[in-house]
Order: structure tokens, then C-alpha cells, then sequence
């Protein structure tokens, strides 16, 4: 399988602050990719770099061998480029079923767009309940997702993004302010997305443990320059990561 996405020479400057400097890297179809690194070293950046928020000063990225420079982030999740924020970003009030099905909304692109309003309203529930069954969260599809425990609420974030069909899908620190279980349950979640539906995952990621396990591809960052880029197991081994990242006290 090819890359799915392609990432050259990316910069990112705030006010003189460089956020991100010459970041290269390429995603494989199919993968589970993490980015990580210490606080303040971009990673949030690139997101918002890759899903269109900021403007790269300089570089380029690519999503399925097309340039995305200039595409809002509408366009680019209707390409299948999806996202889930580091903080919720749930509409609190609507119920769970509401807020997967306004993910679904985004994925229009993917219907005929002939088709009359009642028959797509049908389709867009059937697929937010299908996406719910599969997450497990069809038990709270009417309560408000605001009510829900927190484990609960960054689980249906993971649902709505699901829902808009991402052919790769960009999770900002999905595990944090999990319990254990919690995050076991979503790792399995993540991994069955991947197997079931084909999404390729690209993660940020604070849990070191978590992203050693489960991920294939690992990026660090470290002021807002890639330090390492390989296998997990590199990860461990090199002594600069070890020095930045793990001395780094996070
Ligand atoms: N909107 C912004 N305005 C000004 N500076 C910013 C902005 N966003 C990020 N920065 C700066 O860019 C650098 C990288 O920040 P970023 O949030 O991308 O890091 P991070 O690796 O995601 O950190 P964390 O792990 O704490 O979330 C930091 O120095 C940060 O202060």
C-alpha cells in the first residue's frame, strides 16, 4: 500500500515563535501513526497544519497523492481527512445519536447528491446508529452528550469523527483523562475502525505506553523539529528521544 498522506518541509511560526520547522514525514494506508513529544513541541500544530486551521508558512502536504494548500477544512474532511479535538468539542446539549448523526452530515459528499431529503435523512440515521452499535454507545443515543461521563463524551467525539467516513482520521490526545479500561476499550475501538472500515489513524498521543503498543509508525517532536521517525521499538532505543522527550518529565 502507498502513503496516504505526505507531509514536506512543513514550517509554522507564531509571532517569531517557530511551532514547526522542516517537518517531513509520510503516513502508509492503513497505518496507526503517532506524533509525539514533549509540551510545546508542535504536535497540535501539525494538526492543525494537516486539517487545514493554519497556513504553513512554508511546504507542502499531500492527502491521497493530491495537494491539499488553500482547502479550508470542510473540504478537506469531505475529502476524508477527519479529526477529533484534544479538547470536546461535543454540541452538550444534542443528544449522542444527533452528534454522530451531524458527523454522518459530513461524509455527504460520498451521497448522491440527487437523492430526495427523506431517503438520505434515513440513510445518514441508519449509518450514525450503525457507527453507535459498533462503539458501543447505543444504550445513551438520546441522552444529551453533555451528561455523559467523561470516558462516555470522548468516546461518541471518536463516534461523530467515525461517522463522517475518514479515509484517515486525526485523533489529538484521545486517551487523556481516561481510566485504564477506558483506554483499552478505545484502543480496541480504534483498531477494529481500522480493520472494519479501513481507516488509516494518525495520533497524538501522551500516553507513551499506549502509542509503543499500538502504534506502527512513530513521529517525535521536539521544538517543532522531528527528532525521530521509525518503528516503536527505535523509540525506546534512542537517547535522544530518551533526553528530550522522556527526561522531559511527560
Ligand atoms: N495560536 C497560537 N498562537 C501563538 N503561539 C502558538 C499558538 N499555537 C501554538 N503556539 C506555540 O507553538 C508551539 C507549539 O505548540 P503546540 O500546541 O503545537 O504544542 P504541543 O506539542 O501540541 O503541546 P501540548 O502537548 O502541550 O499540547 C508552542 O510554543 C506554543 O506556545
Amino acid at each position: 500500500m502507498g502513503a496516504i498522506l505526505e507531509v514536506r518541509d512543513i514550517h509554522l511560526s507564531f509571532k517569531g515563535v517557530k511551532a514547526l520547522s522542516g517537518v517531513s514525514f509520510s503516513v502508509e494506508e492503513g497505518s496507526f501513526f503517532a506524533v509525539i513529544g514533549p509540551n510545546g513541541a508542535g504536535k497540535t500544530s501539525l494538526l492543525n497544519v494537516l486539517s487545514g486551521v493554519y497556513p504553513p508558512s512554508r511546504g507542502e502536504v499531500f492527502f491521497l497523492g493530491r495537494p491539499l494548500q488553500g482547502l479550508p477544512p470542510q473540504a478537506r474532511a469531505r475529502m476524508g481527512l477527519g479529526r477529533t479535538f484534544q479538547g470536546l468539542e461535543l454540541f452538550r446539549g444534542m443528544s449522542v445519536l444527533d452528534n454522530v448523526k451531524l458527523g454522518a452530515e459530513l461524509a455527504l459528499g460520498a451521497y448522491p447528491t440527487l437523492l430526495p431529503r427523506a431517503p438520505m435523512e434515513w440513510r445518514l440515521r441508519a449509518w450514525a446508529e450503525e457507527v453507535l452499535d459498533y462503539l458501543h454507545l447505543s444504550p445513551y443515543r438520546h441522552v444529551p452528550a453533555g451528561m455523559l461521563p467523561y470516558g462516555l463524551q470522548k468516546r461518541v467525539e471518536v463516534a461523530r469523527a467515525l461517522a463522517g467516513r475518514p479515509k484517515l482520521l486525526l485523533l489529538d490526545e484521545p486517551m487523556a483523562g481516561l481510566s485504564l479500561e477506558e483506554k483499552q476499550d478505545l484502543a480496541r475501538f480504534l483498531l477494529d475502525a481500522r480493520e472494519e472500515w479501513g481507516v488509516t489513524l494518525l495520533w497524538v498521543e501522551h500516553d507513551l505506553r499506549a502509542v509503543l503498543e499500538l502504534s506502527d509508525q512513530v513521529l517525535v517532536l521536539s521544538y517543532g523539529e522531528v527528532l525521530y521517525l521509525g518503528d516503536p521499538q527505535g523509540v525506546q532505543k534512542s537517547a535522544q528521544v530518551a533526553e528530550a522527550y522522556l527526561g522531559g518529565g511527560t
